[in-house]
């Protein structure tokens, strides 16, 4: 995301699950980039609490981004929490939101950047169609877990190794990278790998 630092960091406080709802919440929101735990103030770039949305997070960490690449900047989204603290809601949204046809407002980060990204892409093609654009997006998918790479869309690749190209960077060799050109062909690789 472009900001002076290059790194943004969102806070996003989940709603209590069954079992959690007694008592008192010692999480407060106090401003729109800060919390307080306890008599502790944190300050972030922003904070969401339980009321935002799917759409509000997508406002505000997946549209810039998106505007980002297609200026040609590298850009990452990256989840960290404790287990069920939100990650996989946040990134995908809930399974059966995935599995619909069309777009859903359950729908977490990761479709809504794709969804935007190619209308963006689009949008350019056709604006400047004397120029030709021609935009590539592939895929991959990997887990790591105990220090070892796995391919998830081949999972018989383990192993793989990471390595730096004077050119391309820090990269994961052998990884498989799969084109894809519509949201079809994203929800069909993410439906592959889970
Ligand atoms: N903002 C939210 N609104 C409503 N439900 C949420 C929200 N965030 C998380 N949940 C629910 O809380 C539960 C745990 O969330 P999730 O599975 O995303 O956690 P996680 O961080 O990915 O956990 P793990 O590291 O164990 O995979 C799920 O049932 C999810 O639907």
């Amino acid at each position: 995301m472009s900001s002076d630092s290059g790194v943004q960091v969102l806070v996003r406080v989940r709603p209590p699950s069954k079992g959690e709802e007694e008592g008192d919440p010692i999480v407060e929101k106090i401003s729109s980039n800060s919390i307080s735990i306890l008599d502790h103030t944190f300050t972030f770039d922003s904070v969401a609490d339980t009321t935002s949305t799917q759409d509000d997070i997508f406002r505000l960490v997946g549209l810039p981004l998106v505007e980002n690449c297609l200026a040609g900047f590298n850009s990452s989204i990256f989840a960290y929490g404790q287990t069920g603290s939100g990650k996989t809601y946040t990134m995908w949204g809930p399974p059966s939101a995935l599995s619909e046809d069309s777009s859903s407002s359950e729908w977490g980060l990761t479709p809504r950047v794709f969804e935007r990204l190619f209308s963006r892409i689009n949008e350019e093609q056709a604006k400047h169609s004397d120029k030709q654009l021609n935009y590539q997006c592939h895929c991959s998918f990997l887990e790591i877990y105990n220090e070892q790479i796995t391919d998830l869309l081949d999972p018989t690749q383990k192993n793989l190794q990471i390595r730096e190209d004077v050119k391309a960077g820090i990269y994961v060799d052998c990884l498989t990278e799969e084109y894809v050109y519509t949201m079809k062909d994203v929800i069909r690789l993410v439906i592959k790998v889970h």
